[in-house]
């Protein structure tokens, strides 16, 4: 057996006790990993406890792969140190001690929590309790691991809490002070919580709070809290930073502080699409480690005045409507959606007008490649290198002005017109309405649906639900990755209020009569634009896209090999 070499004092090595078994746990500071197992007494010639694990150790530092597996060959168990959420003092249950103890003093323990994958991107806070009679070996684990978990610099320490109690169920504060406090807490997050009174409460707030004091902020709610919460910390970095966010061509000042979305609305499109389920705890165990996912996000003016902002989706014709007929019935709930979009399929309204983009030719992906987007994409890493090369090359002038240049013109009478800058996977739809677009690749995807039967209609619809369907593979449907988009309706506002002639005022008229009947069968003139479930009141708009203009708790869809399903408890 070649000579053990001596082993880098970075490898603590000790056999602890974990209930009634022995284990022998291994802490590599090195690679931040803690890992423990069983040690079954070993028959014949009997090794030192201490030489075996240490000679183990080694073997298993010195084999472990950059790729983790949350289990050893023998049902042990391996943590890296920046998924432990946190390490402390324990009591020892007395029914533990055993035989062995009872002429001993008091064992000394400590319990570390951790988080542990379930199915379906689902987070758990793990605990496993270690403990010796040794105080001094005691003590020197707990400040090691304690050591490790300082080091840790992207962790927050000090959160914003806004909580929505008015969204989704209405059950923004339970969820909250039920299932993510007690975690914060164990994390030893300090939280200033603000319950909202009033619409727009955490937009305002943003805008007096001294942001220096917070290393994030997180918002209770849906899609729509979100975004309030967008709105304030982007209005607020470009006043702190002198950008006039009104002029639609400027470059915006970029958000490092994190926003963390703890899902307890009705879509919660956002959190599902970066984090891969609506569960506050996964999101709260995000928020804990210090995740952090860079998101573009997109700005929609009208003329000279910024409308919105918009990270999920900006729909006209049928999202829209669906968004409008849904607002009267918030007391539904989440199922307001289901019931007006409904009644918005069998409407089946189109409406006409101009739509004209530039292509995101620099783009490395495409919306039907299929590539998705997870955690660490390569797409999103690549498409905004290209578009920084760009910005730069255009800010020194080498680059002939391509504003003016390749803008795409499409008239027509649309069922809808759908923007995305994320997939905008949600429950309702688990791929989402764009599958492919990507979290931070500086683009957005453009889904033309042009006027066609209920019936096509309605497949194109269920498609959204299967998971092994294209919904664009219709002849009606279009879709293009874009980085500036504008859209004219055929009927603009200005004209019936400039024009004097009876036709068009008769035309507005009749179109109110229509819309207090919907029952009559003609097209009303204008839907309205989808914010991210806020309604816009222009319809005529030009949106681009911001690159990484914020940043979540969140680290993007991890693959599923990391996935743990339940552990058999054998330690
Ligand atoms: C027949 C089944 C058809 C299923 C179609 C599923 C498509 C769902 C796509 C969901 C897109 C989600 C985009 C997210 C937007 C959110 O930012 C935004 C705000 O979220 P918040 O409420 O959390 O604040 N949410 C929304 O605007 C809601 C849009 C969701 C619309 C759902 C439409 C349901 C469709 C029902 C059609 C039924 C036709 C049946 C005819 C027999
Ligand atoms: N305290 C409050 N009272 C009334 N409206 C509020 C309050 N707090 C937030 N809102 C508004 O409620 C809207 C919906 O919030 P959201 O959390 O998205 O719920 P949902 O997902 O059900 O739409 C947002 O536009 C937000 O501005
Ligand atoms: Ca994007």
């Amino acid at each position: 057996m070649e000579p053990v070499q001596p082993l880098t004092p970075r490898v603590l090595c000790s056999v602890l006790s974990v209930k009634s078994h022995s284990c022998e746990v291994t802490l590599d500071s090195g690679r931040a990993l803690l890992s423990w197992k069983e040690v079954r007494p070993r028959r014949g010639r009997e090794r030192s406890r201490a030489g075996a694990c240490l000679a183990q150790a080694f073997q298993r530092v010195r084999g472990l792969t950059g790729t983790l597996t949350h289990r050893l060959p023998s049902a042990g168990h391996i943590v890296p140190v920046s998924e432990i959420v946190s390490v402390g003092e324990a009591d020892v249950d007395e029914k533990y001690y055993g035989m062995q103890w009872k002429h001993m003093c008091k064992p000394h323990a400590f319990t570390v929590h951790y988080v542990q994958r379930m199915k379906k991107h689902r987070w758990r806070c793990k605990a496993v309790t270690f403990w010796c009679s040794d105080e001094q070996l005691y003590c020197h684990w707990l400040q090691a691991l304690n050591d490790l978990l300082e080091q840790l610099a992207c962790r927050p320490k000090r959160l914003l809490v806004y909580i929505n109690p008015y969204g989704g169920k209405k059950k923004g504060r339970q969820i909250y002070e039920k299932k993510v406090a007690p975690l914060f807490c164990l994390a030893s997050i300090t939280a200033d919580v603000i319950v909202t009174e009033y619409a727009n409460h955490a937009r305002d707030n943003i805008y007096e709070v001294n942001l220096d004091k917070y290393d994030g902020i997180v918002c209770v709610g849906g899609d729509g809290m979100f975004s309030e919460v967008l709105h304030g910390l982007i209005g607020r970095i470009q006043k702190d930073s002198d950008v006039d966010h009104n002029n639609p061509k400027i470059p915006l000042s970029r958000c490092y502080m994190r926003i963390g979305i703890i899902p307890a609305g009705s879509t919660d499109c956002v959190c599902f699409a970066t984090v891969g389920i609506n569960d506050p705890v996964t999101s709260a165990l995000h928020i804990i480690l210090g995740d952090s996912q860079p998101l573009d996000v997109s700005a929609v003016h009208n003329k000279k005045t910024l409308l919105k902002y918009t990270v999920s989706l900006l729909g006209y014709g049928f999202y829209g409507d669906v968004l409008k007929g849904s607002e009267k019935n918030r007391w539904l709930g989440p199922a307001r959606y289901d019931f007006s979009g409904f009644k918005t399929f069998l409407s089946h309204r189109y409406y006409e007008g101009t739509v004209s983009f530039q292509p995101a030719k620099w783009a490395v992906g495409s919306p039907r490649d299929n590539v998705c987007c997870t955690a660490g994409c390569y797409i999103c890493r690549q498409s905004s290198k290209q578009l920084e090369e760009q910005q730069r090359a255009e800010t020194y002038g080498l680059q002939h002005n391509e504003q003016e240049e390749n803008w795409t013109t499409v008239k027509g009478k649309f069922m809808s017109i759908n923007i995305v800058v994320m997939s905008c996977a949600c429950p309702r739809s688990p791929k989402g309405l764009s599958p492919a677009a990507h979290l931070a690749d500086g683009t957005a995807d453009l889904i033309l649906v042009r006027k066609c039967s209920r019936l096509n209609f309605l497949r194109h619809l269920i498609r959204h639900t299967k998971s092994n369907s294209d919904q664009f593979d219709f002849p009606f449907v279009d879709v293009y990755r874009i980085k500036t988009f504008q859209f004219t309706p055929k009927h603009s506002e200005e004209d019936d209020s400039e024009s004097t002639d009876l036709g068009n005022i008769g035309k507005k008229n009749f179109a109110q009569i229509c819309t207090d009947h919907p029952t009559c069968g003609c097209s009303q003139l204008n839907s309205v634009w989808n914010c991210d479930g806020e309604t816009l009141e222009q319809t005529a708009i030009e949106m681009r896209v911001h690159c990484q203009l914020i940043r979540l708790f969140a680290r993007g869809i991890e693959d599923s090999h990391k996935e743990d399903d339940e552990m058999p408890s054998r330690v």
